[in-house]
């Protein structure tokens, strides 16, 4: 007997908004046990980074293996990696020991909200080529989609645009790209997944053209008025990663197999639906919160734990 785990390699938010603080709590909202590798210290609140402190790639590494030499991992969650070195260390190690990161959720964090960098600008590089080749769903807003692109100034600016941008985003090589609209204006707040049907994992090699035309999917809420949307794309990223956990524990159970294995494309869309709903349902329980002593100023977390389900 043992709970669904899901891992996530991430950095800190002493504020416990974002990063995997906002990981861990989604993590357990959901049903998963959460398991963290920390890659970088940031000391930031809801109002900003006042300074980012990295850990080692070699740190990161040991981190990581000394959960994946131990725990069975359902589900990764890859969040702020900082540095161009962290991103291929995590690379790496995900192409080597691939069948022990089981379904891997990656959010390719590159700046928060408060405009801060979370990414040094070299990394654009091993994130593209290295990284998003390796993950079964990859989670960009809108200006980390532009510059995975290579667009960095041409920002999708209308639904339309989001779902030729998600097309492309797939053409880098991940299984499957979940856009997020929360930075435009519209009244919905409207996400676009693109799958490949039948995509396997090395069916395809990065820059490739998919063989199979792309399926594309919005997955729209109401938008909740609040300032409270610190940690937005953490929480969903993980509850998904969480999701992805718990169907993978279920298929061992059923077919009583002894080790994880990465979900299929039905699992994998209805684990973004469930995150997407997940994330809604925390923006609204969180959206009268006056956390911080200064709330008018920045921005502060959702309600990650309103929600806990068994
Ligand atoms: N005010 C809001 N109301 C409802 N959903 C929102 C709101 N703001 C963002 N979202 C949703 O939160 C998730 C994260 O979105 P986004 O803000 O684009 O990412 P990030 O936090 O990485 O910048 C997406 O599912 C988006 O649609
Ligand atoms: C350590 C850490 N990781 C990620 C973020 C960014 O969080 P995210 O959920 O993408 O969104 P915002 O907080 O920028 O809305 C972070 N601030 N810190």
């Amino acid at each position: 007997m043992r709970p669904p785990v899901a891992m996530t390699i991430a950095g800190s938010d002493p504020s416990g908004g974002a990063g995997i603080q906002a990981d861990l709590k989604a993590f357990s909202a959901v049903g998963a046990y959460g398991c963290a590798c920390l890659t970088s210290l940031p000391s930031q609140n809801t109002r900003g980074v006042r300074d980012v402190h990295g850990v080692p790639s070699e740190v990161v590494a040991t981190q990581i293996e000394s959960v994946i030499d131990d725990l069975p991992v359902d589900a990764t969650k890859i969040g702020m990696l900082g540095t161009a070195d962290v991103v291929r260390t995590v690379a790496a190690l995900i192409s080597e020991r691939r069948e022990h990161f089981g379904t891997v959720v990656l959010d390719p964090v590159m700046v928060a909200t408060s405009g801060d960098p979370l990414l040094s600008e070299d990394a654009d590089a091993a994130l593209r080529g290295d990284l998003l080749p390796l993950a079964d769903l990859i989670t960009p807003n809108l200006p980390e989609g532009a510059r995975l692109l290579g667009r960095p100034d041409r920002v999708a600016q209308s639904v339309e645009e989001m779902r030729t941008q998600a097309k492309e985003l797939l053409a880098l090589g991940p299984r499957a790209v979940l856009l997020k609209g929360g930075h435009m204006r519209t009244g919905e707040a409207v996400d676009i997944l693109a799958t490949v049907p039948g995509w396997a994992p090395g069916a395809t090699s990065s820059g490739n053209e998919p063989e199979a035309d792309p399926v594309l999917v919005e997955l729209s809420s109401p938008r909740v008025r609040t300032r409270n949307t610190h940690g937005t794309g953490c929480t969903l990223s993980s509850a998904i990663a969480g999701f992805a956990a718990r169907d993978s524990r279920q298929e061992m159970r059923d077919s009583d197999s002894a080790e994880p294995r990465v979900i299929d494309d039905d699992a994998l869309e209805a684990a973004a639906r469930d995150g997407k709903n997940f994330l809604t349902r925390a923006l609204k329980d969180g959206a009268e919160w006056r956390l911080s002593r200064y709330p008018d100023q920045g921005h502060g977390p959702v309600n990650h734990l309103s929600q806990v389900l068994r």
